[in-house]
């Protein structure tokens, strides 16, 4: 299932099953998937077939009342299934986009503020100029102006605030980016800039990328593999989106 079969694993999920507290039904059943270094995944299927879950779950950041029931997943060789130190690591390699994140900033933050808090909440003592300057770099990769640096989330567009959620998950520099429709609200000029700047990372870090999206183009435009879920199982798996042909109602074949 790789292509890129000497690099590191960066995401290896091995008939990951996962739950809600409480609900004897599985929101993702028995997902098997190998992501290495350098590599995209687009996870694909209709609304409620657990993209999200698996993602936020991959991303060390699930709500409290979801968790693995059975398999295993290892995220930059980390177990999602361990706490503490571990998920404070995993959540370092792991640059998380959740579903509408820019619709869910810290509203109390500053722009600067909110792109920073992944540094600043684990190193109070990290150097104001450094950080000025690495939040400005990310402000103008993606297209916002330095000036957003000292508004706050509620001044800006969805576009603005997709890309500031955008430039958060990636201020660690992280060896997987997990993005939940990451281009929500992106207009195609500025869609092309949070492209450009995944592409960049991934061939520069060899960053992974798992994403969620029902977008083919979106897939292809990264070389992603395409995993389908429908009612959290898996239903079909391609080499690129292309080769597989999913509808809404579940049927999946590879073409
Ligand atoms: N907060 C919640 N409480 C209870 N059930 C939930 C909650 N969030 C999601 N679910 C359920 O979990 C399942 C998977 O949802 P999930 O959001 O992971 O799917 P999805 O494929 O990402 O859907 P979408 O494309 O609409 O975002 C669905 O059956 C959904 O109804």
């Amino acid at each position: 299932m790789s292509r890129r079969p000497d690099a590191e694993i960066a995401v290896r999920c091995d008939d990951l099953s996962i739950a809600r507290t409480g609900d004897s039904d599985r929101v993702v059943e028995g997902v098997s998937v190998t992501v290495r270094a350098g590599e995209a995944l687009a996870v694909m299927g209709a609304t409620g077939s657990g993209k999200s879950t698996l993602l936020s779950v991959l991303a060390g950041n699930a709500p409290a009342d979801v968790g693995v029931v059975g398999g295993a997943a290892e995220v930059a060789g980390l177990s999602v299934r361990k706490g503490g130190r571990s998920r404070r690591m995993l959540t370092y390699y792991a640059g998380h986009m959740p579903q509408a994140a820019g619709a869910s900033l810290p509203a109390r933050l500053t722009v600067a503020e909110v792109i920073a808090e992944p540094i600043t909440s684990r190193d109070r003592r990290v150097s104001q100029r450094a950080l000025s300057l690495r939040v400005a770099s990310l402000l103008d990769e993606l297209h916002l102006p330095l000036g957003a640096a000292s508004q706050y989330p509620y001044e800006l567009s969805a576009g603005m605030r997709q890309r500031v959620a955008l430039a958060r998950a990636l201020v660690l520099d992280p060896k997987v980016f997990i993005g939940d429709d990451p281009y929500a609200n992106l207009d195609i000029e500025v869609r092309i800039a949070a492209r450009e700047a995944l592409l960049s990372r991934r061939d520069d870090t060899g960053m992974a990328i798992v994403i969620a999206t029902n977008d083919v183009e979106t897939a292809d435009e990264l070389d992603a593999a395409a995993l389908v879920l429908h009612g959290g199982r898996p239903v079909g798996y391609g080499q690129t989106a292309s080769d597989v042909v999913w509808t809404p109602d579940g049927r999946s074949r590879a073409s």
